[in-house]
Formats: structure tokens, sequence, C-alpha cells
């Protein structure tokens, strides 16, 4: 894409509001970098575009023809759509884009809290503008490195300095994401985290293999007084509400969305797994998604320099 279509007006003023680097060389005139970044991540099957609400979104084109995008508001994967076209990732119809409240689909960050707890709920990872570290192409295939700082807002809530790294790579049927959590205050702090996957799926067709023996805090009806158990099933389902944290999950799980995909769900270092469905308490969408959420839900506690990380792969066969 020409640099002219990718850097319009509203671009520049996003690169200013958004902190995005355009290029690891930042001792070039703002111009030039932003022409050299665009022509590279035109040809690295990475650019940068408008989204809904005028948000600035990373959109990934694999040389395969799969694709991604993600909104830097939140580092907030909206779209998944490997080879076959589909996009298997949802997005909820009540979803707002305006840099205000969270994007309620896709896989948001729930950091630096999974919740409840003292923060807002599941924390403000995904309610603060990341920014482009860096993006290269591998093989065809596409990766974008976002980050986040704290600032002033993260400070009000949580006094810390920290470095969050979300390394994305798309390939032609997976997706693979590595989320780094760096200490950089001269403290230490704690924190529980999960990636919030929202899936496109028939709810009461949708079902997960791989989490029987698991001990379950079963959030229902109880969020804050989850009831302890084990999971005897082979086959969990969606019949109705579902809000339950797997503990010691697995390093993969497999999703039947109930609409003739199987999504296998790897993690390295995600300990735990998170099932949940609204049913009723969201009557206009209930039936069109699962989440299965990868989650650290007991808390990481790092040392000033110590780094958290930890990878998800999603893929179809
Ligand atoms: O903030 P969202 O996207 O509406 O998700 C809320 C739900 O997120 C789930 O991860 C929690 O287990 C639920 O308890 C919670 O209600």
């Amino acid at each position: 894409m020409a640099t002219a279509q990718l850097l319009g007006s509203w671009m520049q003023n996003m690169i200013s509001s958004t902190n995005l680097r355009p290029h690891r060389n930042c001792h070039r005139s703002m111009r030039t970098a932003r022409a050299t970044f665009s022509q590279e991540t035109a040809s690295s099957g990475v650019r940068i575009t408008e989204g809904n609400g005028g948000l600035p979104k990373v959109l990934l084109n694999s040389a395969h023809g799969s694709e991604a995008e993600i909104y830097l508001f939140g580092g907030c994967l909206t779209s998944w759509k490997p080879v076959n076209g589909k996009d298997l990732l949802f997005v909820r119809p009540d979803a707002v884009f305006n840099g205000q409240k969270p994007i309620s689909g896709g896989i948001p960050h729930c950091f630096p809290q999974f919740g409840p707890g003292p923060l807002q709920q599941h924390g403000f990872g995904r309610n603060m503008n990341w920014s482009v570290g860096d993006s290269e192409n591998i093989e065809g295939n596409p990766v974008v490195t976002l980050e986040l700082k704290d600032g002033p807002y993260s400070r009000s809530m949580w006094d810390f300095s920290f470095h969050a790294i979300y390394k994305v790579e798309l390939n032609s049927k997976s997706l693979t994401t590595v989320l780094t959590i760096k200490n950089t205050d001269k403290k230490p702090f704690s924190f529980s985290t999960a990636l919030h996957t929202y899936f496109k799926a028939s709810a009461a067709g949708a079902s997960v293999k791989g989490l029987k023996g698991c001990k379950t805090l079963n959030k229902d009806p109880d969020p804050v007084n989850p009831s302890e158990g084990t999971e005897e099933r082979e086959v969990v389902t969606f019949p109705g509400f579902v809000d339950c944290v797997y503990l010691d999950a697995p390093g993969e799980v497999h999703l039947d969305n109930g609409l003739g995909d199987v999504i296998t769900i790897q993690n390295t270092n995600w300990s735990d797994t998170v099932l949940w469905n609204p049913h009723l308490q969201m009557e206009a969408c209930y039936r069109d998604f699962v989440c299965v959420e990868n989650a650290k839900i007991g808390k990481v506690e790092l040392q000033p320099d110590q780094s958290w990380v930890a990878k998800q792969r999603i893929s179809v066969a």
C-alpha cells in the first residue's frame, strides 16, 4: 500500500497520541521514518489503518491468505481469519470503539488483575493505548510487537512501573501471542492476568475437551466466593450460564465451536483456563460465542527487573 494511503492525517495524529514508533532508528526525521515504516510494514504484511470509531488498528496479512486485526486501544485482537477465511473471533454487538471503554470481544487483555479484586474488572490493560514496537515478516508470516508502559492513568490505580510486550505472529492456520510482563520498578509487584478470548460459536453446540481432572473454581453463583470442585467431564458444554476457572489446566485444550471448526488452544505458562458464557445476562448475543481464556489466576510476583512470559497458540487443522 502507498505511503499516502497508509498515513492519512488521522494517522499522523495517532502517531503522536499513541506513541507509535515508526521505525527503530529514532534519529531519522519523523517524515522519513514514517515513509520507511509504511514501506517496510506494507511488505511485511503489517499495516496500520483506521478502524471503528477512528481508532488505529494493525492489519496482519500473511502470504498464505490469513488475516488478523489488532486495535492499539487495549492491544485487542478483534479478528482472526485463518486461510479458510472464516473469522473465528467474536466481537459483541454492544462493543464500543470510543477509546474510553474496553472493546468487548476478540482477545482483550486482563492486566494487572483478572478479578474480582480492588481494581476495575479485569484491570486497565484493555483500556489503555498500546504502541507498535516492531514488525517483521518470517517466511510470509507477519509479526508485530505491541508495547504498554505505565503512565499517569495506570499509576493512579496501580502505582508501579511496568513494561508489557505483546508479540503477535500470524501463520496460515494459527495465531501465536507471546506476552511478557517486566517489572521496571524499584519495588516488587504482583499481578494476575488473562487473554479473555471470545470465540465465535454456537454456544448450544460448543464444547471443550481436555479439562477433565482439573480443580475448578466455579464462580456461579458467587464470583467472590467460588465453590471448589473437580471437573469430571471429558467434554465440557455450555448448556446455560458458565463461569468457571480451571486451575493448573493442560497445555492444550480443544474447542469445538459448534460451527464446524475445532480450534486447538495451546499455551506455555498460562497455568489456568477460564470458561465463560453469560447466557441470559447477555440475551442479545450469548448464543453466538463462548469464552475460553488462558489465564494466570494466582498472583505472579516479580522482583525489580524480573519478567514473566506466557505464550498462547490458537490453530485450526
Ligand atoms: O468484561 P467482560 O468482557 O464483559 O467479561 C466479563 C466476564 O469475564 C470472565 O472472564 C469472568 O470469568 C466473568 O466473571 C466476567 O463476568
